[in-house]
């Protein structure tokens, strides 16, 4: 049987393994693996913490939950990870929250309780998608973007790739978000924001253009 493990005993891990219950649909949940040694052999949120990612060399068809919610490093991981092995990364979403008809969520995804997604929404691979979000219709999500909770989108909401939207922020309709921009807490976003960019306030205005290296793994995981 495919063992399934999480990659990353930190927030997004920890909160999974807490409440795996509420997520699994009967799968046993076998550890935690980190490159962070000090946590090696110990537990951590009920579940032990096996080893590095090299752990991985010996089981390379496994499931694998990527428990990060940092955009680079999470790719980073990623491409690793697909220089060990042929590993299968399931989405993972809560019981608790509502996803309509009509949805597609792509691999790595995850989506925290509370959260509602409405219908015709393109939310791409590895995506974390925190408590008490509300995705109007008709909203893309790129891959790797993150959304802090209680993000709230208005329809046809267009997100990049690698973005992370603070805490509480929402979109007017029709807005798109570009690739590895930033969007501070609570923030009101009523127009376009370019890459690689620094927002926040009501409106959102720029704060800055902040520098990323294009560390993304070659093109395996695109944007719809
Ligand atoms: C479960 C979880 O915990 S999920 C994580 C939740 N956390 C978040 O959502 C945090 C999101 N991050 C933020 O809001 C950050 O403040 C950022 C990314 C917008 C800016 O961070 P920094 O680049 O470090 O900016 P810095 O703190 O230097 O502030 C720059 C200016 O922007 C202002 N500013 C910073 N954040 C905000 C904000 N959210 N809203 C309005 N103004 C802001 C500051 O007051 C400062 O203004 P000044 O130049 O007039 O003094």
């Amino acid at each position: 049987m495919d063992k399934l493990f999480i990659v990353g005993a930190g927030s997004v891990g920890g909160h999974i393994a807490s409440n795996w219950e509420g997520y699994s649909k009967g799968q046993k949940l076998w550890g935690f693996l980190d490159d962070d040694s000090s946590k090696h052999g110990k537990e951590f949120c009920g579940y032990p913490v096996l080893g590095g990612l090299d752990f991985l060399k010996n089981y390379p068809g496994s499931k694998l939950i990527i428990g990060i919610a940092f955009s680079q490093i999470k790719s980073k991981i990623i491409t690793r990870l697909n220089n060990i092995g042929n590993f299968i990364f399931p989405a993972i979403i809560s019981k608790n929250a509502w996803i309509s008809n009509g949805v597609n969520i792509a691999e790595g995804t995850i989506i925290y309780p509370g959260t509602a997604v409405n219908y015709g929404c393109e939310i791409g691979s590895f995506v974390v998608i925190n408590m008490n979000c509300a995705l109007g219709h008709d909203v893309i999500i790129g891959d790797y973007t993150s959304l802090a909770p209680g993000v709230n989108l208005g329809g046809h909401t267009n997100i990049g790739i690698g973005v992370e939207m603070g805490i509480g922020t929402s979109t007017k309709q029709t807005i798109r978000i570009e690739d590895f921009a930033i969007v501070g807490g609570q923030a009101m976003v009523i127009e376009d924001i370019p890459a690689y960019s620094k927002s926040a306030g009501v409106p959102a205005k720029l704060l800055l253009r902040h520098e990323i290296k294009k560390i993304y793994p070659n093109l395996k995981y695109n944007t719809f």
